[in-house]
């Protein structure tokens, strides 16, 4: 069945982030217990981020990155978002020699991501007036480390190499960004398009309840999500736990604030082609019910 039947069935086309960090707000969510049709693609954020921006979803987390390059086509669902204010834990630089030397050589890009692909960029540029050269990888960090001085991964794969690290020096850019400007940092945003939150309202209302009260769920107790995080992943239970503790799923006032300077230094620096203004998705119909 092509993209344009999907489309006609009033089937809603949703995206989901394959790495472990947005599994509490989909623990207790079930695409199948919405009161519509709706399908959701698991893919890696870079996947996800192509496909909103082709318009082959209606709604999907996706890199906020991408957000910012059409804020004017996709609206935010209110109250969501990955987010970390100071370390992240599974944002990570490996280098060979302490960061703020190798930060000035080759820097190997992951290409899972756009978010902290450009955080990196705008740290080492402004922060550390460096001027890099970027090379863009799978998430392999032997591989990446043989031909750069840095190697970016994110997700599980920052995870993962992290546990194996071989004696390599980690740098968080969760960390660096609020140790340089004071603020959280939003790497993921849940978005929904302009045009499917004008046919369906009623849906994506529904929608953003139900991730919200999964999250809530997950956040109340993160035990259960931390437990299939080891089963599937391995690692420690409390590493686990840690990990979700210490993520933060809102958008907040703070959150966009910080989110709203990296749009404005990634536009300062040309990575972003216009300004990006930062719009959140309300429910006029339920407000206009409740009036
Ligand atoms: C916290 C993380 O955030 C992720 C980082 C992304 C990016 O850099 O583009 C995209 C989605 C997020 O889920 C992570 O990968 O560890």
């Amino acid at each position: 069945m092509g993209g344009g039947n999907v489309k006609e069935s009033g089937m809603l086309r949703l995206g989901r982030i394959l790495y472990t960090n947005v599994w509490p707000v989909y623990h207790y969510f079930d695409d199948s217990a919405l009161s519509f049709p709706a399908t959701t693609r698991t893919e890696l954020p870079a996947v996800l981020n192509r496909l909103l921006l082709e318009g082959e979803l209606d709604m999907s987390p996706v890199s906020s990155f991408a957000y910012g390059m059409a804020t004017d086509r996709f609206l935010l669902l209110p109250d969501l978002s990955v987010s970390a204010d100071g370390p992240v834990r599974s944002i990570l630089c490996f280098s060979k020699k302490p960061f703020a030397e190798a930060v000035h050589g080759r820097i190997a890009l992951t290409n899972t991501s756009a978010t902290s692909v450009n955080l990196l960029k705008i740290v080492a540029e402004k922060a550390y007036g460096a001027k890099p050269e970027y090379v863009t990888c799978e998430p392999n960090l032997e591989e990446m480390l043989e031909h750069a001085d840095v190697a970016l991964l994110i997700g599980d794969h920052a995870i993962r190499a992290d546990w194996d690290n071989a004696g390599y020096t980690v740098t968080d850019l969760g960390a660096e960004w609020k140790n340089w400007t004071g603020k959280s940092m939003t790497f993921a945003v849940w978005t929904v398009s302009k045009a499917a939150a004008g046919r369906n309202p009623e849906r994506i209302g529904e929608l953003a309840d139900a991730l919200a009260d999964s999250k809530r769920r997950s956040l109340a107790d993160v035990r259960p999500v931390a437990e299939k995080a080891q089963a599937e992943l391995g690692g420690e239970l409390a590493y686990w736990q840690g990990y979700f503790e210490n993520l933060r799923y809102d958008l907040t006032r703070e959150r966009l604030e910080g989110l709203d300077l990296y749009f404005r230094y990634a536009r300062e620096m040309g990575l972003l082609p216009q300004e990006a203004h930062i719009e959140i998705w309300t429910d006029n119909t339920r407000i206009r019910v409740n009036e």
